[in-house]
């Protein structure tokens, strides 16, 4: 060979960057092996030797790894030319790596003609046998992407979603099983056609502007949409698009994949019913109000429309709840939801804002009084009775308006405004109507400014107990005293009890104060006891919501053990008002109070509903004739027979019988003449300070001594 040939031959082998070229003798020793061979198999290059001129003698110390060697054995021990095998190789220098080699290895009768490069190989008597030549290409890349491929047709094929391929021009070229479970449509059915979310006529301009804006741009497209199955059934589907170019950013195809969520969307209507909706009515709550609320003002402002707020607060509901049960109490909610529908237009909204508050809201108002007009109707629609297990049950409606923009443009402020107005029709008589006003909000106002007030009158030594005399009516001797609680604000000056008293009970601040008061009477009554003077009992008044809402027994059973006073000094009045709702737990606080020892007044007797089936099951001590009876007395012949009546009835139930706001020597002698003998009243002594009430009972004491 010439030596021009034999330089261009090694150049060419040399030049091969992609195939590993070797040559070796039947015992697989390696008599040439090209410079990407070297790179392959991560051999270490000879001291002596340049990869360029890559042929050796055997007496250079070059092998193929062990592994190689061992695999290419036993392939030719089996025939096989042609075979892939998988070897961890190592990199020099760096961690093994993992290669898929495809072999193609060519048995030679002779390695003779490779001798003719290298004057030791032509001595080398091994090159005159027969030998091989192995092309060895690097498969692992093409291996892997083989695999990722398969992958990819697994994850295709058995995908639960629907996935389609498209052409440039959206016609479907591919579908998988997903998509035939999900419309029903078969693969015969599908193919070129154009998707439905491509048709032009089922979604607005709006949609395929953005659509089609999104694919070009951003590369896909992401949505819920409406689809039909090919039984016709609609569903719900989660759809991505994605668009797929090629090199020269050419749309090539489209991939679409969606799922059906139809189920999820089932769960997350019902989510949001529950999330929504009062559970018992089935009618919106609060959160879906401020919702509905917001958009109709928006829609009003653009429209210059009036709304209409009405809040509804129902009245005696609690009375009813408490006395007959939550079961009955449910019943009459749901049908004064049905009975507020009922009275409303379909697209008014009727909503429960919880316990017995609901509110409707009216949108598209012309005039004033056609709000009025429904108010009234929703009013009379629920005094009607209501026939609840057989029962006749009888409630009314407090209700406030709030109008959209006059009282306010916000929903918060609107609400708010038909509250305060509703307030201000329960305290000035209920079942009734009212439209909201600045002035209401002033006194709204003056409340929560005297509420905070009263928080703090406890902890600033504001609050003070009174005593005012009950006497003997004959000979006008002091027998006991009736605690009366008195507010002393620096800057509000003396508060009258019937100003804070209702706060307090409407705020729970009355549990707080009523201890207050029974500890301090206590302790005052002990030291008049310990002091020596004659006085029968300290009269307490007790708030209803002490005894409905809190654990009165043990409270009062505490403050006998905290105090150390005797409990035959001391005596609760609880109003008439109060010993009728809930009666049967009211017997049973009463009783255990009489346990402890204590007696038991009704106070503002003859202004309730008593029942006298209930009122002899009560452990009562004494009926106080309420005040109102007593004021026109001894003249009003109606009052005279109100008065009278009751003293007979105390009689014969064995209670004894006080009367209050005795102001006159006319009113004490007709009272006694009737056979009344126990009076309080300014005829005898207004409320005065423990001091000055213990001065009265000194005087009578000197008095008494004298005579
Ligand atoms: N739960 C509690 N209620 C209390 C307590 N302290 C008082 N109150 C209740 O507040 C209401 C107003 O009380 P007050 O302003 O003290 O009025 C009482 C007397 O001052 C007044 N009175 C007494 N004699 C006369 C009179 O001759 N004429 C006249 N016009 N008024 C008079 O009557 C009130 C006594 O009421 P009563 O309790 O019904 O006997 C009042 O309802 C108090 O009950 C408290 O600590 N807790």
């Amino acid at each position: 060979m010439k030596p021009s040939d034999k330089l261009l031959i090694e150049r060419v082998l040399a030049s091969l960057n992609r195939v590993a070229v070797v040559f070796a003798d039947e015992a697989l020793n390696l008599h040439y092996i090209n410079p990407y061979g070297f790179e392959l198999f991560d051999l270490a290059v000879p001291d002596n030797h340049s990869p360029e001129q890559s042929i050796f003698s055997t007496d250079t110390p070059v092998k193929l790894p062990d592994a190689v060697i061992e695999r290419i054995s036993h392939e030719i021990s089996q025939h096989q030319h042609d075979f892939i095998a998988e070897f961890n190789l190592g990199k020099q220098g760096s961690a093994e790596q993992q290669k898929i080699l495809q072999f193609y290895i060519a048995p030679l009768p002779s390695l003779l003609g490779i001798s003719s490069f290298s004057d030791n190989l032509k001595k080398n008597k091994a090159t005159q046998k027969p030998g091989y030549l192995f092309q060895v290409y690097d498969i692992t890349e093409s291996e892997a992407t083989g695999k990722r491929l398969q992958q990819a047709k697994i994850a295709f094929e058995s995908a639960a979603e629907g996935i389609m391929i498209m052409d440039d021009k959206t016609r479907i070229i591919a579908m998988n099983k997903g998509f035939t479970d999900i419309t029903g449509f078969s693969e015969d059915e599908m193919m070129g056609e154009i998707p439905n979310v491509f048709h032009g006529e089922k979604y607005d301009a709006v949609f395929y502007q953005s659509l089609w804006h999104n694919l070009k741009y951003e590369g896909y497209w992401r949505g819920e949409l409406w689809n039909t199955r090919k039984n016709g059934e609609q569903y719900s589907e989660w759809l991505t698009l994605t668009t797929v170019k090629d090199r020269q950013n050419n749309v090539v195809n489209y991939v679409g994949v969606f799922a059906d969520i139809s189920e999820l969307k089932h769960s997350q209507n019902r989510l949001n019913e529950l999330v929504n909706h009062d559970s018992l009515t089935g009618l919106p709550n609060r959160t879906l109000l401020n919702e509905l609320l917001s958009h109709a003002i928006k829609r009003a402002e653009r429209e210059e429309n009036q709304l209409a707020v009405l809040f509804i607060d129902l009245d005696r509901f609690k009375a009813i709840n408490d006395s007959l049960g939550h079961q009955v109490g449910d019943k009459l909610l749901y049908e004064v939801a049905n009975r507020i529908k009922l009275a409303v237009r379909e697209s008014d909204v009727v909503a429960r804002l919880g316990g017995d508050e609901f509110l409707v809201m009216m949108d598209m108002i012309k005039h004033k009084q056609d709000v009025e007009l429904v108010t009234k109707k929703i009013i009379k629609a629920l005094q009607t009775e209501f026939v609840i297990d057989g029962r006749d049950l009888f409630i009314g409606a407090s209700v406030g308006i709030a109008l959209y923009p006059e009282h306010s443009i916000e929903v918060d402020g609107l609400v708010n405004a038909a509250d305060i107005a509703m307030y201000h029709v329960k305290n000035s008589g209920k079942n009734s109507h009212c439209f909201y006003s600045a002035d209401l909000s002033k006194n709204a106002n003056e409340l929560f400014m005297m509420e905070n007030h009263l928080r703090r009158a406890l902890e600033r030594d504001q609050l003070e107990v009174y005593y005012q005399p009950q006497v003997r009516i004959k000979d006008g001797k002091i027998i006991g005293a009736e605690s009366l609680l008195r507010w002393r604000h620096p800057e509000l000056g003396m508060v009258s009890p019937a100003k804070f008293i209702p706060l307090a009970e409407e705020t729970g601040l009355i549990l707080q104060i009523g201890e207050w008061v029974l500890r301090e009477s206590a302790l005052q009554a002990s030291r008049w006891a310990h002091a020596g003077y004659d006085l029968n009992r300290v009269s307490v008044n007790v708030s209803g919501v002490q005894i409905q809402r809190s654990n009165f027994a043990d409270t009062v059973y505490g403050v006998l053990i905290e105090t150390d006073c005797n409990p035959r000094l001391l005596e609760l009045e609880i109003t008439e008002s109060t010993v009728m709702h809930n009666t049967e737990f009211v017997i049973s606080v009463f009783n255990r109070i009489k346990n402890l020892g204590l007696k038991l007044a009704i106070d503002d007797f003859g202004t309730g509903y008593s029942s006298l089936s209930h009122l002899k099951r009560l452990p009562l001590d004494k009926l106080k004739i309420d005040q109102s009876f007593v004021r026109e007395l001894p003249g009003n012949a109606d009052d005279a027979a109100i008065a009278n009546a009751i003293h007979a009835m105390a009689n014969s139930l064995g209670f004894n019988v006080i009367a209050e706001g005795v102001e006159t020597e006319a009113q004490a002698a007709f009272l006694l003449d009737m056979g009344c003998e126990i009076a309080q009243g300014y005829l005898y002594s207004r409320p005065v300070t423990a001091t000055q009430f213990t001065a009265l009972l000194e005087a009578e004491r000197v008095k008494n001594k004298t005579e």
